[in-house]
């Protein structure tokens, strides 16, 4: 997305479709519940179909630690499991995907509920992006629960009573979105139930596609 600029303004986004080189920017967005493994999956199709994983959740978490002055908001929403300003998580992204390089990004968490949603297609639609297909890790709250016990990266929302408020937030915020794009046709759902390496034989078919 090379020739996108942005002067530290959202409203100021430079309407184009393709990057400066003339190729086309693909976006796919990848949705799931709290420990479905978004992640774990981005890193095995950042490996094998050379997109670049923009995980909203990781630079969220990279802002705290920046000292940033929205770093005790962010800290402050994600212990309680809370959806940041889509402005703040936009913002994000799009320097990420400025300084990427790449046309081809996987946007991990995001939208995650209809204010990110919106506020991001209102953006986008100047730039006519749209999202090629929503990937839908699909996975039970008691499969998810167990995995998120046993991640062990130090998250601290993960322990059980974030991780109770994430689930209804999932619920209640995040479903609608991925129903919104089901809707259009665009949702590919993955049982994400099954084994890391059955469910990226599910994860490579799809992509297979989306590329031929
Ligand atoms: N199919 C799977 N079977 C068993 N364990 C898995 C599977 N996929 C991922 N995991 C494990 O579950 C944990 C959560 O996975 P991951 O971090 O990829 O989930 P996520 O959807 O990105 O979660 P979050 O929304 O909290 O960021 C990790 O410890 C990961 O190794
Ligand atoms: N669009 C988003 C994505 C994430 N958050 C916050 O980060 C937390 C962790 O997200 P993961 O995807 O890494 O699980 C999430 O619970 C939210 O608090 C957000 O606000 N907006
Ligand atoms: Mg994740």
């Amino acid at each position: 997305m090379g020739s996108v600029t942005d002067t530290a303004n959202m409203g100021s986004v430079t309407d184009t479709t393709n990057t400066e080189s003339g190729k086309k920017v693909t976006v796919i967005f990848v949705l799931g519940g709290p420990g479905s493994g978004k992640g774990t999956q981005c890193t095995n199709i950042v490996q094998n179909f050379g997109y670049t994983h923009l995980s909203a959740g990781d630079l969220l978490r990279a802002e705290i630690k920046s000292g940033s002055e929205n770093g005790t908001m962010i800290q402050n929403m994600i212990k309680e499991g809370k959806i940041v300003p889509a402005e703040v998580t936009i913002k994000l992204l799009q320097k990420a995907i400025q300084e990427s390089g790449n046309e081809k990004f996987l946007i991990d968490g995001f939208p995650r509920n209809e204010e990110n949603r919106a506020s991001f297609e209102s953006i986008v639609r100047l730039l006519r992006i749209v999202p090629e297909i929503v990937l839908f890790f699909d996975c039970s709250e008691e499969e998810m629960e167990k995995r998120l016990l046993n991640r062990n990266q130090g998250r601290e929302d993960d322990n059980i009573e974030t991780i109770r408020k994430r689930f209804k937030v999932y619920m209640e915020s995040s479903l609608p979105v991925i129903q919104y794009y089901g809707n259009l046709g665009k949702v590919r759902r993955i049982d994400a139930a099954k084994p890391i390496d059955v469910v990226f034989e599910e994860v490579k078919a799809i992509f297979e596609k989306v590329d031929a």
